[in-house]
């Protein structure tokens, strides 16, 4: 795991990633061939080793502390500052390795820490303790293709693709595509203040899955579009993997899971408490 890790780009971390640690790992891949697209390639794409993030949220008070006259009078008098930091230790020592070719659905109740394993593996939130390893350039959806509500779709699309470093021969080649797979038809001319937000939700995704992403992470996209839309997002994510990248992705709705992945992992209160094969998952999620 120690040479393993070394080839691959450390996001962040305070720390480096212990070469002794007993790093979970999926279970081995089959020979190619077998079930090409339900078993990984056997590269690694993303090790998460030991990831703690903690949020500090500055100023929140306890009810005994809250913000009145008299609270404020005793703080002076006592000569004490303002309300403390508090800590939400959102991800609890999160561990997991992800490969090429592999497309892990995350779930787990409200809160349990999905957007924030995301945002961290996407290299946005710095770990408190642990690393992230990543192989090729991770894509958060919606973030790196972050669109201008006051201007129009067209912009958005020639904007957005620039910004995930398309050349503007890519982008006029990308362009009627993009359109068409988002079905936003004519509202490309108006601006995106004027969409729903389902069809903001489906521009997002055709932008950032125009183009090849070695690691694409996917918060909930999914789950603002139609059927039909789902199943174009489903056909587009199986090419991404076919193409040998990673997806990740977090959605409430587990059908959509249960038919895009290969493998879920359950978070619960910022832990890891199931990895492995989507039905089995799923099912004691349903139960637990
Ligand atoms: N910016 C933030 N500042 C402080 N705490 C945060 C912040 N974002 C999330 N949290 C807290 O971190 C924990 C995990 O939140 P997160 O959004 O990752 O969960 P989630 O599983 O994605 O939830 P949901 O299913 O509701 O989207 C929660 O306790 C949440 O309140």
């Amino acid at each position: 795991m120690a040479e393993l890790t070394k080839e691959l780009s450390q996001v962040k971390g305070d720390k480096p990633a212990d070469p002794g640690k007993d790093v979970r790992v999926h279970p081995n891949p089959e020979p190619p061939g077998k079930r090409p697209l339900d078993v990984p390639t056997g590269t690694p794409t993303v090790i998460v080793d030991d990831l703690h993030i903690v949020y500090r949220v500055y100023g929140a008070a306890s009810d005994s502390e809250k913000g009145n006259a008299v609270n404020a009078l005793t703080r002076l008098l006592k000569r004490q500052g303002r309300p403390q930091m508090k800590e939400v230790h959102a991800v609890k020592g999160v561990t997991f390795v992800a490969y090429h070719g592999d497309a892990i659905g995350i779930v787990g109740r409200n809160g349990s820490g999905k957007s924030t394993l995301l945002r961290a593996i996407a290299g946005l939130l710095p770990p408190h303790e642990g690393a992230v390893y990543t192989d090729g350039q991770p894509s958060l959806l919606g973030v790196n293709a972050a669109l201008m509500r006051e201007l129009t779709g067209e912009r958005n699309i020639v904007l957005g693709c620039y910004a995930m470093g398309m050349t503007p021969n890519e982008v006029k080649e990308k362009y009627q595509e993009i359109v068409d797979f988002s079905g936003i038809d004519e509202f490309v001319q108006l601006p995106m203040s004027t969409y729903s937000s389902g069809m903001g939700a489906r521009l997002r995704f055709a932008i950032s899955s125009a183009k090849t992403h070695d690691v694409l992470l996917i918060d909930e996209a999914l789950a603002t579009g139609d059927r039909e839309f789902r199943k174009k997002s489903e056909e587009r994510i199986r090419q991404i993997r076919e193409s040998a990248g990673t997806v990740f992705l977090v959605a409430h709705d587990l059908r959509v899971i249960e038919e895009t992945c290969n493998r879920v992992i359950w978070l619960h209160k910022g832990k890891i408490k199931m990895d492995g094969d989507p039905k089995e998952v799923i099912s004691a999620y349903n139960k637990g």
